[in-house]
């Protein structure tokens, strides 16, 4: 766990638990133990920490957090007690960062005397994101070093700093160049004693005259736009007990804002999300078939078809990721108006400062627009992003399959379409999967991939391994109407539609949903999306399946229909681009929403013609309502084999529709609420809503909760009656 061994008069002590050395209690026992061997070794002058394989260190083992005691206990080897003994030595302590050295691992390297590292290392406290505040003693260590500014929008933010600006801070005494090991030792071959200074906790914060001025404008911005999280305000409380107190009291501060941050719901919430990202991408369809064994084709070259909004910001998350794309459209004029898109999108970029002019010129160099689909012969990768039409979509694969070469992989960015119906129309359903982006496709971090039954594990690694590449999360569902992401939400977005019928306004409902946390209320995103664009997706719907649907329509086979949202489009009302739709805004295109008295006209109106009485509806009801309706649509998800695991229903939900991150996803939300209860309010619904089959409960939720114990998430699937897939 930590390797000691010496080198002339060096001890160099490794840090060793792959693959990103987490301090475990056993790494941080070994590193204790070596160090304190160093310290009994009379030949040994100093000491050198450095970590083993790719990284210093990720900071304390995320794993061992459930077991709060642990982590905080008083009693063997914590963080806390090898930072007192590293920084209490009398030998000179050198930490020789490579790789990350984050949270934790920064807090070792901030108790030793002197910090070295390569160019590439990357150095932050990244806990707040997850739910906690560096809480061996980072809070005030750091602002010693950095001064309070920079410290708290290190700490709040959990951005990590490159080698050279983590230099220019101070937080680095050098960088240097060919092996780091090699150079640390000869660095701390020359160091005798710790002169005074070198001990942080003897030294002023610097440059805190404004503390207070700064302290309340971040705490200002916090609440503004990290409405509902509690870890950036402790971080922010704590960074500033660094200078309002001695630091023996600061530290007591930390360890107070701490412990009320490690046991606090929210921090279970982001630590779950941590793990489930990482737990959606690894995908499984049998034991030759998975993420481990499954070989990619390199994308080198990639066609995008359709250069409207999504197709543009398809095309920019592949081109600044460094893949030349070919880019065509029907007619000159569309394809004119797809790269003005694309210039604009990466002139913002530019004007962000994520970006410099020239390497927006040099990303252009690597567009090529056409209006040929011939010139995509020999691109490896297509991704379609034309109108959400099958016959279209089909047509256009059709014509790919004759065009482009044997082994390129055909994408289509549908959202809901059936992937099997498009792949039948050509000679290689193997190599025909979807990929879903969440507009703004080149913001969103989400790309729901979409496997049919024909899909070939190599085309599956293919788009999972392209997806990080672009920089995305990518999640494996397979193919059904909708997949997870539209099934789930369209459930969650009916259910507001018909709290709307019954008593609340759509900025009632909104103001609701962004309390709980969500970014924006349902309503808002509609007009966003675009009410054109459901009303179409609507009638389209409503032709395959046979029949009529109009603004008079109750019910379809059976089932409750709310049509307020088609009168809504039939006022002309289409969302935010015409600046008006469930808000009014203060221009076509305008992000400042306000209250119609117009809609609210069309709503009651609705409501008086179809005889509904109007009632208050409380906000739990709202939230039980709306999330237990998406809940049971995921559990029905699982039971289809859509998705295989809770967590790519919430990775789904945290980063294709902004699901507050501390409430960990839909599914997790549950495990919260407890699935008994979840059940039984669900049973409550059917009862008073039977005229709506989402409140039929799904089997598998009520197999859990029957059981009578309190199943965790990891064993959710153990009871899915109706396996449909071999997946893990
Ligand atoms: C009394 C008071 C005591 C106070 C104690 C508190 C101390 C401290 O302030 C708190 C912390 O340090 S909090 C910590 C603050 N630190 C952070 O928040 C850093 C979080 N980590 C990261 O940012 C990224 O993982 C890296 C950049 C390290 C690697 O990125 P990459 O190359 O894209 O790879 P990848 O896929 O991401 O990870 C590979 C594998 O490593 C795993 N794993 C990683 N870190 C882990 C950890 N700390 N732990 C456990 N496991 C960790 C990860 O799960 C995955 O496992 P899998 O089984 O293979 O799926």
């Amino acid at each position: 766990m930590a390797e000691y061994k010496e080198i002339d008069s060096v001890a160099v002590i490794e840090l060793k638990n792959p693959p990103a050395n987490a301090l475990s209690k056993a790494l941080v026992t070994g590193l204790n133990n070596g160090v304190k061997r160093a310290i009994d070794n009379p030949r040994i002058k100093s000491i050198v920490l450095i970590g083993n394989g790719q990284h210093f260190s990720a900071g304390a083992d995320i794993t061992e957090f459930p077991r709060v005691a642990d982590v905080t206990s008083k009693q063997g080897v914590s963080l806390l007690t090898v930072g007192d003994v590293i920084e209490s030595c009398n030998k000179p302590v050198v930490s020789a960062i490579h790789g990350v050295c984050f949270g934790g691992g920064l807090e070792i390297a901030l108790f030793s005397h002197y910090r070295l590292a390569v160019q590439s290392a990357k150095l932050g406290f990244p806990e707040v994101s997850l739910g906690i505040l560096p809480g061996a003693n980072g809070t005030q260590r750091l602002p010693r070093v950095v001064g309070f500014e920079v410290a708290m929008d290190m700490i709040v933010s959990g951005k990590p700093v490159s080698a050279p600006q983590a230099l220019q801070y101070g937080i680095l005494d050098k960088i240097v160049d060919g092996d780091l090991l090699t150079a640390a030792v000869q660095f701390a071959k020359t160091l005798n004693t710790v002169p005074h200074d070198r001990r942080l906790k003897n030294v002023p914060v610097p440059n805190s005259e404004n503390a207070n001025k700064h302290f309340e404008e971040k705490l200002a911005k916090i609440k503004q736009k990290q409405r509902g999280y509690i870890a950036p305000i402790n971080c922010l409380k704590a960074v500033k007990a660094s200078v309002d107190l001695p630091y023996s009291e600061g530290v007591t501060k930390e360890f107070q804002l701490f412990m009320e941050l490690m046991s606090s719901a929210q921090a279970r919430g982001q630590q779950y999300s941590f793990f489930s990202e990482r737990a959606a991408t690894k995908w499984y369809l049998s034991a030759s078939k998975n993420y481990k064994v499954s070989k990619d084709i390199p994308v080198k070259t990639a066609g995008v078809i359709g250069a409207g909004t999504m197709g543009s910001g398809i095309a920019v998350s592949l081109l600044t990721s460094g893949i030349p794309v070919i880019l065509v459209e029907q007619d000159s004029k569309n394809l004119e108006r797809g790269i003005e898109l694309i210039k604009s999108i990466l002139q913002g970029g530019v004007k962000l400062k994520r970006m410099t002019q020239s390497q927006m010129n040099q990303i252009l160099q690597i567009l090529q627009p056409t209006t040929k689909i011939e010139d995509l012969q020999s691109v490896d990768l297509i991704i379609e992003a034309v109108f959400e039409n099958l016959k279209l979509k089909q047509e256009l694969f059709s014509k790919l399959d004759k065009i482009c070469k044997r082994d390129t992989v055909l994408c289509s960015n549908t959202s809901t379409l059936d992937i099997d119906k498009i792949a039948k129309s050509t000679s290689r359903p193997e190599k025909v999967v979807g990929t879903h982006f969440f507009a703004p496709a080149h913001i969103m971090p989400l790309l729901e991939n979409v496997y049919g039954n024909h899909t070939s594990a190599e085309t599956i690694a293919t788009v999972m391994k392209l997806s990080k590449k672009i920089r995305k999360i990518p999640v494996l569902v397979k193919t059904c109407h909708g997949f997870v992401a539209n099934r789930t939400f369209f459930e969650y977005s009916q259910e507001l539609r018909f709290v709307v019928e019954e008593g609340l306004l759509p900025n009632e409902v909104d103001d609701i949903l962004e309390d709980f946390g969500m970014p924006m209320g349902v309503f808002k995103v509609n007009d966003l999306s675009g009410i054109d664009v459901g009303w179409r997706i609507r009638q389209e719907q409503a032709i395959a399946n046979g029949f009529n649907l109009t603004t008079n329509t109750r019910y379809i086979n059976g089932e409750r229909y709310c049509a307020i949202a088609d009168k809504i489009f039939q006022a002309g009302r289409y969302g935010r681009k015409t600046g008006k739709g469930w808000y009014q805004y203060d221009k076509p295109g305008g992000r400042v929403a306000m209250v119609d008295p117009n809609v609210n006209n069309i709503i009651l109106n609705h409501c008086k013609e179809l005889g509904l009485t109007r009632r208050k509806i409380s906000t739990q009801e709202v939230i039980e309502r709306c999330m237990f309706a998406a809940i049971n649509e995921g559990f029905r998800c699982l039971e289809d084999g859509i998705a295989s695991k809770p967590e790519e229903i919430d990775t789904i939900w945290l980063h294709g529709f902004g699901f507050p991150r501390y409430r960990g996803g839909p599914m997790f939300y549950a495990s919260q609420v407890g699935l008994r209860k979840v059940y039984e309010r669900i049973k409550y619904y059917q009862k008073h809503f039977p005229e709506t089959s989402h409140w039929i409960a799904s089997e598998m939720l009520q197999r859990i909760a029957e059981s009578g114990r309190n199943v965790p998430i990891s064993e959710w699937t153990k009871f899915n009656p109706t396996p449909t897939s071999s997946r893990l």
